[in-house]
């Protein structure tokens, strides 16, 4: 039981900010937040982070009176450390596809897609694409053998955050939690342990690993006093800070597009496509992420030189199918479908689609429709959907509302907007700050649903501009 009104803080430290949320831990109730903005790029010095979290954290009037913390992150990030702590490289993030070939050779080596792809699953619940740290430490022993060397400790975006927070410099002292581990492709949700055979196949060496604490448990004590939670992968976050449960899909339209669901066997796809993750609260996270989000939003926007709601009111204007007009929005290449080195397209371009409307309303269907064939993958994994809960910045979106809701094929709840991953990461710490054995339950209203009569139309037609696109040059 938590005495008298304390607080807790949660934070997202994701691709684009960092977002600090400060909440009462009995009940929920917001507080105060603050945000700050990260660089660009794929590769980003961890310091940068950690700056930004002081700006989120200043801006949320500090945390000094929190009685704990806990961090959520973006997940797969590879964070190098040396022997006194120092960080031996800037991280590759998990949109970083430099390691495909080293991707591809993981596999090979265990026997080729199919052979292989069973393997990997069967042994971490993954099989190997760019996004996941084993790929990129892979890379770095080919192509940084210094690097390789010099690194001691491995760790990810959160992990490294909530050992600053603890003030530690000492590399033993690393923690992780279930969700980030099961993400690196060296830890297996379905055993709960660490293979670290596979990391020395890849890396040539096993440094030393994260321990990984249980949900709801403490990790660490922050220079400020207070609990430090396990933390977690930002999706297993989100689900923790939705509450979402049986029947729930949360589809998040941030940087990165994810379709996932909480259940209570550990998945396993041969093929890759759905991630056999672990979730924040002890069950298991079948996920499925497309590498473009909520940019092709802000690319189309940028071609159209409007601004998000100018682009939402636009694609409003054009008709379901946008006239034939087909977006396939491979913009940073992707990794599911597992093509790193694509680019998109535009298909079905005539006059008469050749509208700022009808480039509006592709560009929307074809994001929703990439995450409609995720939540085909997530589905064929034997989750049975009732409802998707949207969020994430696209979400914002009314035309994005609208049209998941004719693409998608099931009801669209949007809760109202707020910060699910950083909401989750306090509801962790609410949890490890009371020792309970369940998290707290914090009651939420203000749902908007969204439905729509079926129609494989938009869907049929993405299928057939999906299978046709160029890849990039260099
Ligand atoms: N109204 C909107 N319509 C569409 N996209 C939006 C809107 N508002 C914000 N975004 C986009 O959402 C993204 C940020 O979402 P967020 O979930 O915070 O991402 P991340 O957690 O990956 O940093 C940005 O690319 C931003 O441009
Ligand atoms: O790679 C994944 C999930 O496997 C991404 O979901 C990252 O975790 C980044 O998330 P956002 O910054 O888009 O929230």
């Amino acid at each position: 039981m938590i005495d008298g009104p304390r607080l807790v803080a949660g934070i997202d430290s994701s691709t684009q900010s960092c977002k600090v949320v400060v909440r009462d831990a009995r009940t929920g109730a917001l507080v105060r937040q603050g945000r700050a903005r990260h660089p660009d790029g794929t590769e980003v010095d961890p310091e940068h982070w950690w700056t930004a979290l002081q700006e989120a954290i200043a801006e949320a009037g500090g945390l000094d009176d929190v009685a704990a913390i806990s961090v959520g992150g973006q997940q797969h990030g590879m964070v190098c450390l040396d022997e006194d702590g120092a960080v031996v490289r800037p991280a590759l993030l998990w949109n970083d596809t430099r390691s495909a070939g080293a991707a591809r050779d993981l596999v090979d080596e265990l026997g080729g897609p199919d052979a292989g792809g069973r393997a990997w699953a069967d042994a971490v619940g993954v099989v190997p694409v760019a996004s996941f740290t084993i790929t990129k430490l892979r890379w770095l022993a080919e192509h940084e053998p210094e690097h390789a060397r010099r690194t001691a400790a491995v760790c990810l975006p959160h992990d490294w955050l909530t050992w600053r927070l603890s003030g530690s410099t000492d590399v033993a002292d690393l923690t992780t939690d279930r969700s980030d581990a099961s993400g690196t492709g060296y830890w297996s949700a379905a055993t709960g342990s660490y293979r670290p055979d596979l990391l020395e196949r890849a890396f040539g060496a096993v440094p030393h690993l994260p321990r990984v604490v249980a949900p709801g448990a403490v990790a660490a004590t922050a220079a400020t006093g207070a609990v430090l939670g396990a933390g977690a992968g930002d999706n297993a976050a989100a689900a923790l800070g939705l509450g979402a449960g049986e029947g729930d899909v949360v589809v998040s339209i941030g940087t990165s597009g994810v379709v996932t669901a909480v259940t209570d066997v550990a998945p396993s796809d041969p093929t890759g496509s759905v991630a056999g993750f672990a979730d924040a609260t002890g069950l298991y996270l079948p996920l499925v992420a497309t590498l473009n989000g909520a940019r092709v939003l802000d690319a189309a926007a940028r071609l159209l030189d409007v601004d998000h709601d100018t682009l939402s009111a636009l694609a409003l204007e054009a008709p379901r199918g946008a006239g034939g007009l087909v977006l396939v929005p491979y913009l940073e290449g992707e990794r599911t479908p597992n093509r790193p080195d694509a680019t998109g397209s535009l298909h079905g371009l005539t006059l008469a689609t050749a509208t700022r409307p009808a480039l509006a309303r592709a560009a929307i269907e074809g994001l929703l429709c990439s995450l409609a064939d995720g939540l085909d993958a997530v589905v064929a994994t034997g989750v049975e959907p009732a409802r998707a809960l949207l969020v994430g910045g696209a979400a914002a979106s009314e035309a994005v509302r609208t049209v998941a809701a004719e693409v998608l094929g099931i009801p669209v709840d949007v809760p109202p907007p707020g910060e699910y991953v950083a909401d989750g990461a306090a509801r962790q710490a609410a949890w490890a700050l009371s020792g309970a054995d369940a998290p707290p339950a914090w009651e939420r209203e203000g749902t908007s649903r969204h439905v729509a009569e079926p129609d494989d139309t938009v869907r049929r037609r993405y299928a057939e501009g999906r299978e046709q696109h160029l890849d990039r040059t260099t």
